[in-house]
């Protein structure tokens, strides 16, 4: 049975009244963009947060009327209760729109970017794990999700998105100051690779990378996004520990290989965000094994399994496993990721299905510690 279509989603959700009775749940920007999975369907409505709790029936309401959809196995639908002061409206009078979930902008307090929903760190406890790879295509994948989606190159020592994503060129200014970010394949992002020649040696002293990472956070036209996923530099150092606790995160993602000692550095990497009270969403283990293009048999060249024991043995969410892929290198290294060069392929579904769960730990509270003001089906 084909997926139920979002156009469809909306148009059912049309027939559902607004809070007070007056118009209805869309045409007065209360739903948020619609992900759907398979025949799972995911969205929230905005509502006041004084009233979250007596307008239970309104959620109830709008899943009943989506799972009554030919196609739809399940609704999961949020009340995401707006609060001022987090993930603030974008600075200019934003026209009518869509609201989206306001996911915690940061779990420790920190001011939020405003027109960020999200701030999602992707991190490794040590590198050529393919964090940047993973960074760069779980960004590629939430877009694909139907989420507004940036990428902040972190890696200041490093910087690799500009080629993952085969961008060049200079940013423009908005302003003579605001930076707009580059884009690519329908997301935005913003690297240190764009600000600088490639072979300008990257000799930043601690305090100079922080105000490098302040401005590429803060002075950049990012607004509007659901997401900002912030590929951070490797390793769990202090420079790492200053980042985890300069940027307003929502949460951190950790990607590990098999290998026993990967898994030890995914560990300190573990250890890092929990330090600074950032929520972990998952592990996901990249080169997990190796598929031979010719025969179709799989090799766990490194061990397999690993990081999910490890995600079980330390309660947080397993996202998923990336094979050792030829395609999946090639694609990245030549600027053409997996995910947006063959969208409909089976590795860009398993990125799809990691930023689904990413996303609904970060507005859903499914991550290790959850938001307590969002009400959940
Ligand atoms: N699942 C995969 N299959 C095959 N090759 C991969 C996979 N993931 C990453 N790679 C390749 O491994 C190399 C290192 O990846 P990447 O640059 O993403 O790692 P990293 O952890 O970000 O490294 P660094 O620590 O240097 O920033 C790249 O050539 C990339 O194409």
């Amino acid at each position: 049975m084909a997926n139920p279509d979002r156009d469809a989603i909306l148009a059912r959700l049309a027939t559902v009244p607004g809070p007070d009775g007056g118009g209805d749940i869309v045409s007065l920007g209360l739903v948020s963009d619609i992900l759907v999975n398979g025949g799972k369907v995911m969205f929230s409505i905005t509502v006041d947060a004084a009233r979250a709790a007596t307008l239970e029936p309104l959620r109830e309401q709008a899943s009943a009327a989506v799972r009554a959809l030919p196609g739809v196995e399940s609704a999961l639908v949020i009340l995401t209760a707006e609060k001022k002061g987090g993930a603030q409206p974008a600075a200019a009078a934003p026209p009518p729109r869509p609201a989206k979930p306001s996911a915690p902008t940061s779990a420790s307090g920190k001011p939020g970017v405003p027109g960020v929903g999200a701030i999602v760190a992707v991190a490794s406890g040590k590198g050529g794990v393919g964090k940047s790879t993973t960074a760069v295509n779980l960004a590629l994948a939430l877009a694909a999700n139907g989420l507004k989606v940036g990428l902040l190159d972190a890696d200041i020592y490093g910087p690799s998105v500009p080629r993952l994503l085969g961008l060049s060129g200079r940013p423009q200014t908005v302003d003579g100051r605001t930076l707009k970010p580059m884009e690519a394949f329908g997301i935005k992002a913003m690297s240190m690779g764009f600000l600088v020649e490639e072979e300008t040696p990257m000799i930043w002293r601690g305090p100079m990378v922080m105000s490098a990472l302040t401005q590429m956070l803060r002075e950049v036209a990012w607004a509007p996004l659901d997401i900002l996923v912030v590929d951070m530099p490797p390793g769990t150092g202090d420079a790492q520990l200053t980042m985890a606790q300069q940027v307003p995160l929502a949460g951190a993602v950790i990607v590990s290989t098999p290998q026993d000692l990967a898994l030890i550095d995914a560990r300190k990497g573990l250890a890092m965000f929990r330090k600074v009270d950032v929520p972990i969403l998952g592990i996901v283990e990249n080169m997990s094994y190796f598929l031979c293009p010719h025969c179709g048999t799989r090799s766990d060249i490194f061990g397999h399994g690993g990081a999910r024991h490890e995600a079980e043995r330390l309660g947080v969410p397993f996202l998923g496993e990336i094979p050792l892929e030829l395609a999946i290198r090639e694609t990245s290294d030549s600027g053409n990721p997996i995910v947006a060069s063959d969208p409909a392929g089976t590795y860009a579904a398993t990125y799809r299905s990691i930023a689904t769960m990413i996303w609904e730990g970060v507005s859903g509270g499914t991550g290790a510690k959850a938001p307590p003001r969002i009400v959940i089906e």
